[in-house]
């Protein structure tokens, strides 16, 4: 019985019972091509067994890191970017009261968390060591090539600001690096510099990556619980096994998206009602974005974060053009509740929710929500999550990495490289004049008449 629960009940209008049954035929194969590791990128498909066979021995030095760092540091800085910097935001923030990073320290599990390197804004950076103050602090820089321009200016920054705070040496005692096992510049760095390092797997590509060591430091330094964490992924790769679509609703989610997709419904917006999941839809677009987008195919991953952008973006939705599906992730208990305080008289209307929680008015607001956004012919489909928990969050990783897995072989494409991310970075390149790019300089610094 799936933990999770995934509801289709509000796409029968778009999608029809048998057009489902008629995609078994393409889920059977994309199971086998990830399963047997014959598709496309399979040696980058580790992640598909990790909650099982992932390196105890360096989960064990994780868990004796974050307590050090728990021990000698009121603020751990997170430095990467993408996938080496969205999983672990998304799980610190889900896992962590909202303002955890505000709260008076006997208030906090473990050290605030701040993440870097994963923007070049000068103003970001300096605005963060102002922040950091004089408070007592860790790094752990994070890039699976070891080679990434903005995680790698922010590393130079922070390091600095170690050393001139702590010295040389008591500074690499506060650095951790986790990268590559064998190559790029920060493997070599953190050998020269004897840095304590942890890997990430050859076989798991950076989106894939937040159940090694890349999102379980930053995790569990926040105080969050990594083994609960596995134990959901865990049982999620178990219950997620089955190339059935009645028996699978990662599969079965993998399914209607592409059912919807071929009926013009290119766009998924992840839509959250409460603000602590905001990142699990930035994680979320990485993950489906670099999986699915090639070829000039693939939906294009959005989200919106109720009730904030009813307002801003619900006209849209409500009436704009067709081509949107909605994808609710849906928290069934929070974590915490109000009742509705009571006020002698009415002026403000409210008298009528008197004895409500806010989470009931959450509930059916995401519920009307679902109905008019349904009516006006936005098909949606539901996650529901039982809990703000450590299990749960790690038993949804796996059901949306299992799903586009899948989802990537049924496009026909390779769901585990992402080819197109090297445009930028060579025309940045090219334009800062790093070597080995002069001949792309002269072309693109000409474009901008430079
Ligand atoms: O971990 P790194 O090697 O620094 O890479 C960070 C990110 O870089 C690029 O944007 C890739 O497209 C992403 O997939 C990757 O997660």
């Amino acid at each position: 019985m799936a933990h999770i629960t995934f509801n289709t009940k509000n796409i029968e209008n778009f999608v029809a019972e048998h057009e489902l049954d008629e995609m078994q035929p393409l889920i059977t194969m994309a199971d086998q091509q990830l399963r047997h590791r014959s598709g496309a990128g399979a040696e980058y498909s580790d992640w598909l067994t990790l909650p099982t066979d992932y390196d105890k021995e360096e989960f064990a030095r994780i868990q004796t890191a974050a307590q050090k760092i728990q021990s000698d540091s009121k603020v751990l800085v997170v430095i990467g970017i993408g996938g080496s910097y969205l999983g672990a935001k998304m799980a610190v923030d889900f896992l962590n009261p909202m303002f955890n990073n505000e709260l008076a320290d006997d208030q906090r599990k473990g050290v605030k968390i701040y993440f870097a390197g994963n923007s070049t804004s000068a103003s970001y950076i300096n605005d963060l060591v102002r922040v950091i103050g004089d408070q007592d602090f860790s790094v752990n820089v994070i890039s699976k090539s070891g080679t990434t321009t903005e995680p790698s200016i922010a590393f130079r920054v922070f390091k600095q600001l170690l050393e001139k705070k702590y010295g040389t040496d008591e500074a690499k005692q506060r650095i951790y690096a986790t990268t590559d096992a064998n190559r790029g510049a920060l493997h070599d760095e953190a050998k020269i510099s004897g840095y304590e390092t942890f890997t990430i797997p050859d076989g798991v590509g950076g989106r894939f990556s937040v159940l090694t060591a890349v999102g379980l430091l930053p995790i569990a330094a926040s105080g969050a619980d990594i083994e609960a964490l596995m134990t959901g992924a865990r049982d999620a790769q178990e219950e997620y096994s089955d190339a059935d679509l009645k028996k699978n609703e990662a599969y079965k989610y993998a399914a209607v998206r592409r059912i919807l997709y071929d009926k013009g419904y290119t766009t998924e917006l992840l839509i959250n009602w409460e603000p602590t999941m905001q990142y699990l839809s930035e994680w979320w677009k990485q993950l489906m974005g670099e999986s699915e987008g090639k070829n000039q195919k693939g939906i294009y991953p959005s989200s919106a974060n109720f009730s904030t952008d009813l307002h801003s973006l619900g006209q849209y939705i409500q009436e704009g053009r067709r081509d949107l599906f909605e994808t609710v992730v849906k928290l069934d208990n929070p974590v915490s509740n109000i009742d509705l305080p009571h006020e002698n008289g009415n002026n403000d209307g409210l008298q009528y929710l008197e004895g409500v929680t806010i989470d009931e008015v959450n509930t059916k607001a995401s519920q009307g929500v679902t109905l008019a956004h349904v009516d006006g012919g936005v098909p949606n489909l539901a996650v529901h999550l039982p809990a703000q928990d450590e299990y749960s969050l790690g038993y949804l990783i796996y059901f949306f990495e299992i799903a586009v897995g899948a989802s990537g072989y049924t496009f026909g494409i390779n769901p585990f490289n992402q080819p197109g991310v090297e445009a930028y970075k060579t025309a940045m390149f090219a334009l800062l004049g790093k070597p080995g790019y002069e001949d792309q300089t002269k072309v693109y610094r000409a474009r901008l008449n430079q």
